[in-house]
This record gives C-alpha cells, structure tokens and sequence, in this order.
C-alpha cells in the first residue's frame, strides 16, 4: 500500500522571531509544496529495512528495522494520537548511529530532518518496514518553510497510515483530513519542528497545515479572509541560513537588552494586526485599494527595520530592498533571514513591463525570482493502491 502527502510552504508577511517570544504574527501558505510517499511492504515481501530517499539533498539511509529499536528505545509503539517530544539524549543517540551515513558537510542541516523524520516515523508508525520518499518544490533553508512542509507532510501521511485517525481508503484523488486530524498531524509536525528549528513558536507547521492565511499568538490561530488581492514577487538571495541558530541569536540579544527587544516585539505585535486588519477589510474604489496598499507598504517597512534592529536582516536583504526601492517598490525579509527570501509587495495597478524590468535586475544580482499563488490549500493524502 503507498499513501502520498503533499503541505505547503509559506510566507510571512508580518511578525516573524517577535512571533516565538508571544507577539501576534500574519501568515499565508504559498502554492509550492513538500510531498512524502510512505510504502508500506506488500504481506509475502520479506524486505525489513525503512528506507528513506530525500531527493532534493540527494541523500539515501536505510536501517533495518531491529536496529532502529536500539537507536530510539523509548519512542518505537508510543500512541500516535498523543504528540511526544524528542528528548535531547534520543537525539544524540541518532546523530551517533547517522555517522554511519557519513553526511557531507555542505549537507549537515539535513541530519536534523533525518532526526524528525526518525522521530515522527517510530512515533506514529512504530518499528515498521517501508519506504519513504521525500520531494519538495520549496527551496530548503530560505525562509519559506521548507521544515514545517516537510514535517506536517510526513506526519499526515505517517497519520493516515496509523490507527490514530480514520480514513476512507477508496477515497479517490487529494482529500484533506478533518478538523480533529489536521489538529493531530498539525501537533506532531510542531514535535518535529522543534528538533530542526530548536524553539518554534508553531506558526509555520500550523499555516501548512491548515491553509490559507492565518492570524497566529503564542499558539492561537486565526483565520484571516483577505479581502484584497495581495501579489508578492518572493527574491530567493541563494544565501544559505539555518532557522535554529536565527532564532536562538535574537533571544541572545533579548537576554542581553531584555527592556528594548521587549519594546520591539509589541511594536511588531501592532503591526501583525494593523496588517491583518487592513487585509480584511473592504474596499470598493481603487483609490481605495491604493490607500490600503500604502498602508501595508510602511507597515512591511517598518516590519523590516524591526527585524534589521532584532539583528537577522543580512547584506544580500539589503541588496534586494535597495533594488526594489529603485522602482518605489517596498520589500521586507520573510521567514528567519539571514539570507533566504524577501517579499517585495507588487501593487495592483503596477505594469508587467515594470515587474519585468525589476526581475531582470534582480536576476542579475544573482537572485531568483518567483510570484507564488498565495493562501492555497493545507495538508492533503492519497492513497495510490492496495494489496
Ligand atoms: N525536502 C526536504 N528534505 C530533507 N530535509 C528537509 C526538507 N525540507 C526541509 N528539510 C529540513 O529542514 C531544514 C531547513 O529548515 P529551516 O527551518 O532552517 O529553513 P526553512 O524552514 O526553509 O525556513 P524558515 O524556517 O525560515 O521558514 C533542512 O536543513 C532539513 O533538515
Ligand atoms: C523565525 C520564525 O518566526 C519564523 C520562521 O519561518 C520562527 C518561528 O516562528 O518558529
Ligand atoms: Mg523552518
């Protein structure tokens, strides 16, 4: 039996790292997705080996299943429908037996997916034989939530092949889970978010999740109906960052000017729901629409200062804000920084030849450019056959 899974990335369009210590934060899935497909052996095939093909970092590992029993003995046959999470001492017992695998170094981040995925995979399934394949649209590592897709994919097709959740097998074509279900895959993906980002604060597996665009707070989401047609162009800067060591930077400098940081992440909390506000309401004339895309333009501005002072905005961010400004374009980073992506606002009445004009130059930096459907669809299965 095979069951496929497929969650979305994300963008954050305001709030980021203020979002992990308690301010309110808006975000939106984008139409780019991680998939897994997990098969199951067939009853008379004595293969006892998991498998798992991560395509994008071009990786392949392998244990047979009684070895996996010595590598994780308190997680294999926990119950699927109560997340747990990894503790420090399993996971360095996993970073040992992956030496094994000898990761090259350009590759290291990946350890800490297998480490989810070995997490997630004996927590809900147990000590089971399969093989899973991992493939992803998303760049990894940018700040458009290629960890939560990946976890939120393998939880739900992990889910859908547990007894934690019922599923209708003859069900043809992509179905998502229920509410109760997506909450579950939505908590086990936030357990394996912890091991790859070290301190999440949930917004991104909840929004790949669920979908859409979401209000988020210390754990609460909210939906958001956009009332308005928001086009972002997302620049990819090519400049590898880790979400772990972002996040742990900006508690560092809390820690170290803990008054100050407090005062920027309130102001970031008001800009969240000014932003979420301005989204939501109507607006008829496109003079209307104009004003609403002047608002969300300071407030991405001054978004993106708050993230400069909290010390995640990086050279190549401000090669692309400078770029963008040039064509009185506004921009802000998007997810950790550091590197990674930055959302550039493309207002409504703005000409193709400009658009094109701006991507060009952007490109020539060395760039990537891409305009993403935004507020799609979450967390979805299939099941491809049985036997
Ligand atoms: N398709 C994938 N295959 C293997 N590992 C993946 C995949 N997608 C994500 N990962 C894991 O997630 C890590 C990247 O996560 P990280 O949180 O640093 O970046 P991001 O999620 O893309 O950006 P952000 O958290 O800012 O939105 C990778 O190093 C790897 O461990
Ligand atoms: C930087 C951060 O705020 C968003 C990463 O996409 C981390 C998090 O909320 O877990
Ligand atoms: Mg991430």
């Amino acid at each position: 039996m095979e069951v496929r899974s497929r969650a979305p990335g994300k963008i954050i369009l305001a709030g980021e790292h203020a979002v992990v210590h308690g301010s309110a934060a808006v975000a939106a899935s984008i139409g780019l997705y991680t998939s897994v497909s997990i098969r199951l052996p067939s009853v008379n095939d004595k293969d006892d080996t998991l498998a798992l093909h991560l395509m994008d970092a071009g990786l392949e590992f392998s244990w047979p299943v009684g070895r996996i029993k010595e590598m994780l003995p308190n997680s294999v046959n926990n119950d699927a429908s109560s997340p747990t999470t990894c503790c420090e001492e399993t996971i360095k017992l996993i970073l040992i037996a992956l030496k094994d695998f000898k990761i090259p170094d350009a590759k290291i981040g990946i350890a800490s997916g297998v480490i989810a995925f070995l997490w997630l995979y004996t927590s809900i399934l147990g000590n089971k034989a399969a093989k899973v394949i991992v493939s992803s649209e998303l760049p990894l590592g940018a700040g458009l939530g290629s960890s939560a897709a990946f976890c939120v994919s393998l939880a739900g097709a992990l889910l859908a092949l547990s007894d934690a959740v019922a599923v209708d097998f003859d069900q043809e074509g992509w179905v998502s889970f229920g509410e109760k279900d997506q909450q579950l895959a939505n908590r086990w993906a936030f357990e394996g978010e912890k091991i790859i980002h070290g301190k999440p604060s949930g917004i991104d597996n909840t929004v790949s999740t669920f979908g859409n665009m979401i209000k988020f707070k210390s754990g609460v989401l909210t939906c958001i109906k956009s009332n308005m047609v928001l086009k972002m162009l997302i620049t990819n800067t090519k400049v590898g960052r880790n979400t772990k060591a972002l996040v742990a930077g900006v508690s560092e400098r809390k820690n170290r000017h803990p008054d100050a940081m407090t005062s920027i992440f309130t102001a970031v909390e008001f800009i969240s729901n000014e932003f979420a506000s301005i989204i939501q309401s109507t607006s008829c004339s496109d003079d209307e629409v104009v004003q609403k895309e002047q608002r969300i333009r300071e407030l991405m501005e001054m978004n993106q200062g708050l993230l400069q002072c909290m010390g995640v905005s990086h050279a190549s961010i401000e090669t692309v804000l400078k770029t963008t400004c040039k064509y009185q374009l506004t921009s802000k980073l998007t997810g950790a920084g550091g590197g990674g992506c930055v959302l550039t606002l493309l207002p409504a009445l703005l000409s193709a030849t400009v658009i094109d004009k701006v991507i060009r130059e952007l490109e020539e930096c060395g760039f990537q450019c891409l305009i993403a459907e935004i507020g799609g669809k979450g967390l979805e299965f299939r099941f491809e056959g049985r036997s």
